[in-house]
């Protein structure tokens, strides 16, 4: 009996998760052996991690057990850190010394921050980098809150958010909802209190169109968060940060200033831009044509000049048709390519607003923060079907109208 194809898929984000399900759709009972590692056995929603970060949502609306979201019959799924990629001898290294052997392989491992070089960013600010590192974050800041009743040290009750692009901001926003309930679960007067926002360029969400750029000010102001714009951050430590126009005391600096590929394949001797993989139109790494790669970890040019920007929407675009070309490669028929339909993009400001733009609509305020849940919820249906939707969403509040409360 001839050996059944292996097909790795490396990463269980937004792009590993959405090809894993498609392929179970597409594949016959025995035609190919899937395996899905991940580092984790849970799948996280990595475009709400900044609410772990401020605590402002449960653990269990963010992280899914993988068991329950993958047929377990059709997928192997092996919960591993892949340590390194052998593209000559088709393997996949793992950090407990394991090797896989792949027929097919795809790479969504996601993204690792960017630091451009900035003297102590790496050591001492604070990342959104995975669930573990948002939980972090909260435990940090929930930290300073109690300590301040020991040292009265204002550094503490000062949080700075570098970067006030689309994570920047929605990290903001979160910020805002939760550190008045901390404030007051420590006996902090809020007053006390200080949120920053460091912003290289002169506005915030850079571009995005002039009229959320206003809206967003606008209401940063009324939310008595500080904006610093056309602020480069020169040098981050334990207890300042130190910014052009002199010095923040602060314990807490949250880097969202930007995202890079992966480090495995520069390890693997590849050439990468910022550590992402050019792909081709059918999502393949050229000259590696069993390689498939996808979402953070890909380098997709829609024309000359202009490459997807590393986003959700894009991975879950991607995932369907990778699946679809492995399987039409394994079958030997046409492989489709790739064709990205942007369909917006809503940043949330806390639960009860957002901004974003829809098609040529600006959107803003509480409407545009119902479209961003319909967005999430979207998601939760792909990944699960109505029943993950309901059991997610249960207790939520679309329209923002009722507190929620969040039980740490
Ligand atoms: C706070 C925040 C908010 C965002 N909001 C939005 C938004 O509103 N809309 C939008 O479109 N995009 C948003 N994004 C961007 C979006 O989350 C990413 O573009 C998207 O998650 C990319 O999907 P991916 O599959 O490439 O990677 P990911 O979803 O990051 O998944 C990568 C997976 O690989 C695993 N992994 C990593 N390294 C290893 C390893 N060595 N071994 C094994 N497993 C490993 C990780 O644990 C993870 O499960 C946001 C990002 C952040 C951080």
């Amino acid at each position: 009996m001839m050996n059944k194809p292996k097909i790795v898929v490396l990463g269980s984000g937004y792009g590993g998760i959405i090809t894993t399900k498609k392929l179970e759709k597409l594949l016959k009972s025995g035609e190919a052996d899937v395996t899905l590692i991940n580092k984790h056995s849970y799948h996280y929603i990595t475009t709400q991690l900044h609410k772990t970060s401020a605590g402002t949502a449960q653990d269990n609306k963010i992280a899914l057990p993988i068991a329950e979201l993958i047929n377990n019959e059709k997928i192997n799924f092996k919960k591993a850190t892949v340590s390194s990629l052998n593209f000559d001898d088709k393997q996949v290294l793992l950090e407990n010394d394991e090797t896989v052997e792949y027929d097919y392989l795809l790479v969504a491992l996601g993204f690792q921050v960017e630091t451009f070089g900035i003297p102590g960013i790496e050591d001492h600010a604070f990342k959104i980098r995975s669930f573990r590192s948002s939980k972090a974050i909260y435990h940090h800041i929930e930290n300073q809150f109690s300590k301040y009743q020991e040292d009265h040290d204002p550094a503490r009750l000062t949080f700075a958010v570098a970067g006030a692009g689309f994570t920047g901001v929605e990290m903001v926003g979160e910020l805002v909802e939760n550190l008045k309930n901390l404030a007051e679960k420590h006996d902090v007067p809020y007053e006390k209190v200080q949120i920053i926002n460091i912003e290289a360029s002169p506005n915030l969400l850079p571009g995005f169109a002039l009229d959320a750029v206003k809206y967003t000010t606008e209401l940063f102001k009324t939310m008595g968060v500080k904006l610093m714009t056309s602020t480069k951050i020169l040098e981050c430590t334990e207890n300042y940060v130190k910014v052009d126009s002199g010095e923040i005391a602060t314990k807490t600096l949250i880097w969202s200033c930007g995202v890079r590929g992966h480090q495995l394949f520069e390890e693997a001797g590849l050439e990468t831009i910022r550590g992402k993989m050019k792909v081709d139109k059918f999502l393949r790494i050229p000259n590696l044509e069993d390689v498939y790669c996808i979402g953070d970890n890909a380098h997709f040019m829609v024309d000359e000049k202009t490459a997807l920007p590393p986003t959700a929407q894009v991975a879950m675009q991607q995932g369907p048709v990778c699946a679809e070309n492995i399987v039409a490669t394994m079958r030997g028929t046409e492989l489709k390519e790739f064709e990205y339909n942007h369909k917006g993009s809503v940043a949330s400001i806390s639960d009860y607003y957002a901004v974003g733009k829809v098609g040529n609509f600006v959107i803003k305020g509480k409407f545009a923060a119902l479209m961003k849940q319909v967005v999430e919820a979207k998601y939760l249906f792909a990944l699960g079907g109505p029943g993950l939707v309901f059991k997610q969403t249960l207790g939520l509040n679309p329209l923002g109208f009722v507190k929620r409360t969040v039980k740490q």
